[in-house]
């Protein structure tokens, strides 16, 4: 795609839609709920509709009905074989998330993605659930197809976090639903809590004690109403547009503002940036609120620890907001990028520097000297969602005619992006 660059802002109030990642859940728990869910807001994209057509396959109903979903649960052992390979498409959370409740079936199913999906690592997600007693594996314990079978009973562990990620959380979470006694799991850090805070909002026996989650194994859960907030990691490129964009001043309605989602929002206040949440209520379990941005000259900040994995998912548009700071930025312990839809460290760091940013890639993050005035230029996003959305903001910023290559990724979360009005100064 083309992108005019130059004299771009943004006005007014932006309307974000459902958030990916509470819409997975929606679907993963309320098929497995007794009874009937209602969802609102559900995000309709390309990963969502993967982790539909995965239950469909399983004999779940889940039909649209004016503006809501309704999903049939059948209940914790509903579900039935699929007759053909499940396909998660581009999305890993579809992946990691359902083999956590198919471990947990009395049969055997069979897992793949794409290409960026079957290159992705999931011994992070084997690994736990064979001590579970689940029989899953992958090639070389690593890779998709994964293939797992029926046993006869999953036990609760004490499992240690070796990385802090919600989607292996989430895993061993499903699972133990189906085990026998408690699972303890030792979180390495934050990370979003989505699938604790619905699990017990449908009933689970679920419980948090610092970094302590556990869970006991045979709870029932029941079908519910949810409505899904508005997606806060497709609003970030939106607040650091407005951030990055003089003469921007928005208002983004209806955020999910949840803590474990929202450390790109304290980044970007240490950088300097005029951001308020206003009108916080709470919706089944879930923070939502509104975010008001306005143009802000930025500063440099350093970036690391544990916090990172509140925020990895926006790091590709921080890396864009850095690059018009002041001073130089500094990104680390942030190797979890490299196994994402594409490793986003190196992704980012050339893309950006084509245009004349000045990044250097890390290991484990980046050195972003800031002060950068960008120039229009050829583009790759490796069919990679967030670079594309990234990409197209620091597009804004170059004068003249950039292209994006593949940017039809971004549908994978954010079918609606285009839709927002850019405006252009006369
Ligand atoms: O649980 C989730 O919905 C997600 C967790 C994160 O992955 P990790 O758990 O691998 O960090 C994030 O990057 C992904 O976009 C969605
Ligand atoms: C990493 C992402 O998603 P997933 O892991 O579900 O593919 C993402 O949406 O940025």
């Amino acid at each position: 795609m083309e992108i005019i660059g130059g004299n771009r802002f943004l006005k007014g109030e932006i309307k974000i839609p459902g958030d990916k990642s509470i819409s997975h859940r929606s679907i993963i728990l309320s098929s497995i709920a007794e009874g009937e869910t209602e969802i609102y807001n559900f995000l309709d994209s390309e990963d969502t509709k993967a982790t539909i057509d995965c239950f469909r396959k399983m004999g779940i109903s889940i039909d649209k009905d004016g503006e809501k979903l309704v999903v049939k649960g059948k209940g914790l052992k509903g579900l039935a074989p699929p007759d053909c390979i499940l396909d998660c498409k581009n999305s890993g959370t579809t992946m990691r998330l359902i083999s956590g409740v198919l471990v947990g079936q009395n049969f055997s199913t069979i897992l793949t993605g794409d290409n960026s999906l079957n290159n992705r690592p999931m011994s992070r997600i084997i690994n736990p659930l064979k001590r579970m007693g689940g029989n899953i594996e992958g090639l070389d314990n690593e890779y998709p197809p994964l293939k797992i079978r029926p046993i006869s009973n999953l036990n609760g562990i004490y499992y240690k976090m070796p990385v802090a990620s919600a989607q292996v959380k989430s895993a061993i979470l499903l699972a133990s639903l189906y085990a026998e006694g408690e699972t303890i799991i030792e979180e390495k850090g934050p990370s979003r809590d989505h699938t604790e805070r619905m699990l017990n909002y449908f009933g689970a026996r679920i419980n948090k004690n610092n970094n302590l989650i556990s869970l006991k194994g045979g709870s029932r859960l029941e079908g519910r109403k949810i409505f899904i907030p508005g997606d806060f990691s497709s609003a970030s490129f939106f607040i650091v547009a407005a951030l990055i964009l003089e003469g921007s001043e928005i208002v983004i309605k209806d955020v999910g503002v949840n803590e474990t989602r929202v450390g790109l929002l304290h980044v970007l206040k240490e950088m300097g940036g005029n951001i308020e949440i206003d009108n916080v209520k709470n919706f089944n379990n879930e923070l939502v609120g509104d975010i008001y941005v306005k143009y802000s000259k930025l500063k440099s900040t350093n970036i690391y620890g544990n916090k990172i994995a509140t925020f990895i998912d926006e790091i590709p548009i921080l890396v864009v907001a850095a690059t018009f700071a002041e001073g130089t930025t500094t990104i680390n312990d942030a190797s979890e990028l490299k196994y994402k839809e594409s490793d986003r460290i190196k992704v980012m760091t050339e893309e950006m520097n084509k245009m004349g940013a000045s990044i250097k890639a890390l290991e484990d993050g980046m050195i972003i000297e800031g002060g950068s005035s960008l120039k229009p230029a050829k583009l790759n996003s490796y069919n990679d969602h967030r670079i594309a959305m990234a990409l197209f903001i620091a597009a804004l910023k170059a004068e003249g005619k950039s292209y994006i290559l593949g940017s039809e990724c971004i549908n994978i979360s954010f079918p609606t992006f285009f839709d927002i009005p850019i405006r252009k100064i006369d």
